[in-house]
This record gives C-alpha cells, sequence and structure tokens, in this order.
C-alpha cells in the first residue's frame, strides 16, 4: 500500500485486515516501536524521523523481513503499508523478498493530507504530526515515493484509490480491488 502521509493508508489498512485478516506490517509502526524500546538504534531513528527523512534501506527492510518471517506460519497474506518509500526500496524488497501481487495508490490531495495530520497531531502524539515535518514529509513524498508508484505501474499492478471520500466509501473501492485478485 502507498499513499502520502496522512492519505489514510494506516486507517484502510486497520479495516483490510478486519475483513481479511492479512497481517499488517507497517514501516512507520516497526521503526516507532524500536524507537519506544530505548534502543541505541532506536535514538538514532528518532533523530532521522523527527527530520522528516527516510532511514537507512537496510533498516527498514530488515525489520520488515524479520516481521513476515515471524509470522510465516500462520499469515493469509501480508499488507505491507508506506513501504517502499523510494524505488531502490522497492527494487530490494523484489531481490530479498519477492514481487507483490497488488499496489493500492491510496490518493489524496496535499491540502487534504495536511489537513488530516494537523488533525491527527492534536491526539497521535507522533512528533513527526507537526506543520514543518509534515511539509517536508509532503516534498519527499512527492519527490521520492511517487516515482515509486509509476515503477509499479509498468506492471500493471497499480489500483488508484480516491482516498477524498469518507472512510467507508474508500473502504468500498478498496475491498473490489482486492477481490478482483482473487
Ligand atoms: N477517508 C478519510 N476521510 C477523512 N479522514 C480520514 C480518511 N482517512 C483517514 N482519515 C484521517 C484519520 C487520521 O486522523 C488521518 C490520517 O490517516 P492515517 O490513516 O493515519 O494516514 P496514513 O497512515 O496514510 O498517514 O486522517
Ligand atoms: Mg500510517
Amino acid at each position: 500500500m502507498a499513499g502520502g502521509p496522512g492519505s489514510g493508508k494506516g486507517t484502510q489498512c486497520e479495516k483490510i485486515v478486519e475483513k481479511y485478516g492479512y497481517t499488517h506490517l507497517s514501516s512507520g509502526d516497526l521503526l516507532r516501536a524500536e524507537v519506544a524500546s530505548g534502543s541505541e538504534r532506536g535514538k538514532q531513528l528518532q533523530a532521522i524521523m523527527q527530520k522528516g527523512e527516510l532511514v537507512p534501506l537496510d533498516t527498514v527492510l530488515d525489520m520488515i523481513k524479520d516481521a513476515m518471517i515471524a509470522k510465516a506460519d500462520v499469515s493469509k497474506g501480508y499488507l505491507i503499508d508506506g513501504y517502499p518509500r523510494e524505488v531502490k526500496q522497492g527494487e530490494e524488497f523484489e531481490k530479498k523478498i519477492g514481487a507483490p501481487a497488488l499496489l493500492l495508490y491510496i490518493d489524496a490531495k496535499a491540502e487534504t493530507m495536511v489537513q488530516r495530520l494537523m488533525k491527527r497531531g492534536q491526539t497521535s502524539g507522533r512528533s513527526d504530526d507537526n506543520e514543518e515535518t509534515i511539509k517536508k514529509r509532503l516534498d519527499l513524498y512527492y519527490k521520492a515515493t511517487e516515482p515509486v508508484i509509476a515503477y509499479y505501474e509498468t506492471r500493471g499492478i497499480v489500483r488508484k484509490i480516491n482516498s477524498e471520500l469518507p472512510v467507508d466509501e474508500v473502504f468500498a473501492i478498496v475491498v473490489k480491488a482486492i477481490d478482483e485478485l482473487k
């Protein structure tokens, strides 16, 4: 699953997990868990995320891979949220893990994403949900992450989802895209 910060990825993932029982892996959540553990690596990650930058590729990919392996026996499938963030991450994922079956592209306007993040920032406790970091995250999204979508478009696995709609309407489109796969 791809989409800008605040586009609604986490919200839709939660609903997908509820309906399909897939294993949800959010690269952001994995990284935040590492930060919360207070480890040395967590401290380095915190500094990078606070600036709205991308953490080193190998760190994220190893975390995702470990989490996938941990669930391999019981998983009905994996839902990966917020990764790849740049084309290089996508290429490495294919090499180390495999090719994804579907890319859900959760699409909202920049203005909408900023509004949602500012609102989320009132309660999320996320140190990157502030105006300055949000702006950097959006810039980075347009620069680094949008090309990822073009990369997967050439393989015909991208389904673009209009995330300007209310949550349940967005989810109805998501369900259609997933069910078409089966
Ligand atoms: N379709 C929608 N309509 C209105 N608000 C939405 C929405 N989808 C998500 N939101 C809200 C929930 C959150 O407070 C905020 C960001 O959503 P999120 O799921 O945390 O985004 P992401 O994981 O892509 O950063 O926007
Ligand atoms: Mg999220």
